[in-house]
Parts: structure tokens; sequence; C-alpha cells
């Protein structure tokens, strides 16, 4: 069973009530959904498994951790999850980065697909999915089905915003993955847009409106 964790780091908090305000400017929102993805990053890879080895330091020999689990990858979600690739790869920098293209249809709400480029390994790696907005759900959902598609196995999902409704349709189409969570909020409204919630995160990183 995948974990649920809403994130209390005080950091982060702070960034996400700053990056809600209107008056934020596409430059500040792109930084700090940056600067969250990284402090999301370090809760999220707590569970890594690691391994002893020995080794020698200038005055002895000692052992040492290192990572032992598979390795990693992050695959954003096209457009608004590309904001949060490079905090990551500041915690994970040799992770590889594959890209599923989604958007959401405004009428029906529903996710279609239009890009998909992974690593070529990447059934045998552990996958972060990034977004910053996880509303219905469908979006992430359908990714994560892509990459079970392709073979992959352990899967994480990390998302700045989240609405129940799409944390209890994610958790229910997918149980095995751990969603991270910057904020829970309280609803969708009509157009399916979370409330409180900060906007098209998509238009706000890259200025489109
Ligand atoms: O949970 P859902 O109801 O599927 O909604 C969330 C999706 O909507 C937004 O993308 P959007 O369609 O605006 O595309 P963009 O990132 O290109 O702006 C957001 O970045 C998610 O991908
Ligand atoms: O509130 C929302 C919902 C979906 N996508 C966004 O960018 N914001
Ligand atoms: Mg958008």
């Amino acid at each position: 069973m995948g974990k649920i964790m809403v994130m209390e780091h005080p950091l982060i908090q702070h960034k996400i009530g700053i990056i809600r305000r209107t008056e934020t400017s596409s430059k500040e929102f792109r930084e700090l959904v940056g600067e969250i993805a990284m402090f999301m990053a370090y809760e999220a890879t707590r569970g890594l498994k690691l391994r002893d080895i020995e080794i020698d330091t200038p005055i002895t020999k000692t052992t040492v951790k290192e990572l032992a689990g598979k390795k990693l990858a992050v695959v954003p979600i096209l457009r608004a999850g590309l904001g949060m690739v490079e905090g990551m790869l500041t915690m994970i920098p040799a992770a590889k980065v594959g890209h599923i293209g989604l958007y959401r249809d405004p009428e029906t709400l529903k996710p279609v697909e239009y890009y998909c480029k992974l690593p070529a390994d990447c059934e045998e790696r552990e996958v972060f999915v990034t977004d910053p907005m996880l509303a219905t759900g469908g979006s992430a959902e359908a990714a994560i089905a892509m990459l079970k598609e392709k073979g992959v196995k352990n899967i994480h999902f990390m998302c700045v915003i989240a609405a129940p409704e799409g944390v209890k349709a994610l958790s229910k189409a997918h149980p095995d993955v751990d969603i991270y969570i910057g904020a829970l909020d309280e609803h969708l409204n009509d157009h399916g847009y979370i409330v409180p919630g900060l906007g098209d995160a998509g238009d706000r990183i890259f200025g489109t409106k």
C-alpha cells in the first residue's frame, strides 16, 4: 500500500503561501516551485535503501553508506510538472528524466495524451512523477498508467497542491503509489480548479496568461 504524505515542513508551507498569491510574478512563482520541489525531494527520498561499503579515508579504513536500491528517474507531466524537475535534480542529480505530455480538456476535464519519452531502462528505475496540481486526479492516473504499461513498478507521485477528490481518485486507481503533497486544499470548483489553489500552474510558471 502506498503512503499519502502531506508536507509539514515550515519552509514548504511558507513558500506555498507565496505562490498562491495573485500578485506573485511568473519569475518568482517558477523559482519557488523549484525550491518547493527540492524540499519535497528531500522528504520523498527518505525511504531509499542504503547498504554498507568499506572505503579508505586518508586516515583509515571505515564503513560508509551508499544508495543500494534501484536507480532513479524523474518524470514531469507537461507542462507544469517541468517546473519541479530542476529542484528534484538538485537533490538527486544522477536521476534520468522522462517526459509525459498531457493536457486536461477544459470541457470534459479528461486528460489528453500528446507526448511520451521515457529513459530506455525506465522499468528498472524508481520513478518520481511530478505535477504541481492534483485536481480530479485524471492526469496523474493516466501518467502512472502509462508508466505501468512500460513495466515501471516503483512509482511516487509528487504535487505541490492537491484536492481531496484527486487524492481519493489517485489512491483508488493506483493504491501502490506513494503520494507526496505540499498542501491539501478544500475542494474543486465547477471548472475543476482547486480551491483555494493557485490558479493554472502551467500558465503561472510559463507566463502564458
Ligand atoms: O488532476 P487533473 O484534473 O487531471 O488536473 C491536473 C492537471 O491539470 C494541469 O495541467 P493542464 O491541463 O493545465 O496542462 P499544462 O500543464 O500544460 O498547463 C495540471 O498541471 C495537471 O497536469
Ligand atoms: O487548480 C488547478 C487545477 C488543474 N490544473 C491547474 O493548473 N490548477
Ligand atoms: Mg495548465
